[in-house]
């Protein structure tokens, strides 16, 4: 396809703009300025061990910092000048960042996750990505520019404005959507521009591959044993079919992976969870679930947390973690079901099932 008739981010928005005429600029330009965060930290991911800066002078080089810090910093320094942005909430942030007091204050809140994945496979060289998370601002924040505080950011996923990842992978992709389906770009390197290349991305709904980490299998509950049991029983358990299994321990990687060909990723609540209850669950609500949650629901598919809709999850607190089940939209509402279900109603076949008839 010529490059004139390709559709770059930019263009993108600004047709997406047009369902709101009254629209001032400021979410189209908040989104560029995540996207260009986005890639200067491809290029920091790029880079790699020759990534080390070398000091002017003594011409030593100098201790690189770790890419989730750089990564962090990418994002509010990207974000902060704009004028778009009203606070920010990283995972890597214990704090709100508060936009300093010579820049204009926004009105929308940026969350983010800067470099998912990093902590487990950055040094092996497998794919990490970025989530980010776009809210509005209360009003008394717009109307008195004051600080942003932890209650300003505890809204529901639903209330989301837009949400998205980049995947720093064998190509740099950007997916984003802004409340009206989902769409996926191609980084061109030679232009460094984001190009449309998968228009309206949809999860197809049934699937037959799923991904968890197994090491944990003996703390999983019921229902989640039960579905990884039936799955793993393959053509002759009670689903009838193969499934395969997959774990890259990075989920914006697993989530790229799930809206291009189906399957399930669960990360779900466990038994150590629940004994204590500030821990439910490995993965943050509004950094990574909500934002993947509403991709997901964008794109078709479904997200909860096994026993309720991930974006009607009122958040308590910040850095709140939960259990996280997405993907193909009949095998969540399948996960859902059996979380409803009374514990040992493994009624699915009359032929395999616990109270069956092949089993007293
Ligand atoms: O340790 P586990 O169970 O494999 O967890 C893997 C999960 O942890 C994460 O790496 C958490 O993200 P961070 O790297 O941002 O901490 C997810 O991307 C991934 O799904
Ligand atoms: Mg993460
Ligand atoms: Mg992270």
């Amino acid at each position: 396809m010529p490059l004139s008739q390709r559709f770059t981010l930019t263009r993108y928005l600004i047709e997406q703009r047009r369902r709101f005429p009254d629209a001032s600029g400021d979410f189209n330009a908040l989104i560029l300025d995540v996207a260009l965060a986005c890639k200067a930290i491809a290029r920091a991911v790029a880079f790699g061990e020759l990534g080390h800066a070398t000091n002017q002078q003594s011409g030593e080089l100098e201790t690189r910092k770790p890419l989730d810090v750089v990564s962090n910093q990418v994002f509010t320094h990207m974000n902060e000048w704009g004028g778009h942005c009203a606070g920010m909430a990283s995972e890597e942030m214990e704090e709100l960042h508060q936009i300093p007091a010579q820049h204009p204050r926004g009105r929308y809140l940026l969350v983010f996750d800067p470099l998912d994945g990093g902590s487990s496979n950055i040094e092996v060289n497998v794919s990490v990505g970025s989530v980010f998370s776009v809210l509005r601002a209360p009003p008394d924040v717009i109307e008195s520019g004051r600080d942003v505080i932890e209650a300003d950011f505890l809204q529901p996923g639903a209330a989301q404005v837009a949400a998205g990842y980049a995947l720093y992978g064998p190509t740099t992709m950007l997916v984003l959507s802004v409340g009206n389906g989902v769409a996926g770009f191609t980084l061109d390197p030679n232009l460094g521009e984001f190009m449309l290349t998968h228009p309206d991305i949809q999860v197809p709904p049934e699937s037959q591959e799923f991904a968890i980490n197994a090491s944990n299998s003996r703390f999983w509950e019921a229902p989640v044993k039960r579905y990884v049991d039936e799955c793993q029983a393959g053509k002759t358990g009670p689903r009838g079919k193969d499934f395969t299994m997959r774990w890259i321990a990075s989920m914006v990687a697993e989530a790229h992976r799930i809206l291009m060909r189906g399957g399930v990723f669960l990360h779900p609540r466990d038994t150590r969870d629940t004994r204590d209850p500030a821990a439910p669950g490995r993965l943050r609500l509004l950094h990574e679930a909500n934002p993947i949650g509403f991709i997901m629901e964008q794109a078709g598919g479904r997200a909860s947390t096994g026993r309720q809709p991930m974006l009607g999850v009122m958040p308590t607190s910040l850095h709140q973690r939960i259990g996280l089940v997405f993907g193909s939209r009949c095998e969540v509402e399948r996960i859902e079901r059996y979380h409803r279900e009374p514990a040992g109603a493994e009624l699915e076949s009359p032929l395999f099932g616990k109270r069956s008839l092949f089993r007293a």
